[in-house]
């Protein structure tokens, strides 16, 4: 049996909105938008595997806070996990694997193209994380 791994992406919530981040690599996936983050590296914890993500591809200094429950298959052998998380310093910037972000209020989250195998996903963190965000902000709409 094939091992998976795990690919943890960020619901990185701040003042009630979500950020989405649009690829600009591989061409397969290139200009759709997923949850920045990345695989998680062997004898890694997923919520640090989550900050160091973010720090290479937005360059902010973030805190993990909870896994959103749920676990989504990508490519064999990977699965994504979401964690919510909460930014702690610097403002995003696209600096490795996107090339354009946006924060998203609760009524233009599928205004963006999502990967398929993100929807799921991201259909859960509107679910389960987004009411009670980790900055304590509850959306509006
Ligand atoms: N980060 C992230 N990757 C996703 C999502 N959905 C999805 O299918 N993927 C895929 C894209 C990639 O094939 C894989 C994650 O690879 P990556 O390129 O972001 O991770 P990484 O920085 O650790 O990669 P590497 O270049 O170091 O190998 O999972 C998602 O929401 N977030």
């Amino acid at each position: 049996m094939t091992e998976r791994i795990v690919v943890v992406g960020a619901a990185l919530l701040d003042g009630g909105r979500l950020l989405a981040a649009r690829r600009s690599a591989p061409v397969d996936l290139a200009g759709r938008w997923e949850l920045p983050g990345g695989k998680v590296e062997p004898g890694e914890t997923p919520d640090r595997a989550l900050v160091r993500e973010l720090r290479e591809e937005l360059g902010v200094g973030t805190e993990a806070v909870r896994r959103v429950p749920g676990e989504w298959p990508l490519r064999p052998p990977y699965v994504l996990h979401v964690w919510t998380a909460r930014l702690i310093t610097g403002v995003p910037r696209p600096l490795q694997d996107h090339d354009a972000l946006r924060w998203l209020a609760p009524h233009e989250v599928w205004d963006v193209d999502w990967l398929d195998q993100d929807v799921p996903a991201v259909k859960e963190v509107v679910r389960t994380a987004w009411g009670d965000g980790p900055d304590g902000h509850a959306p509006s709409a």
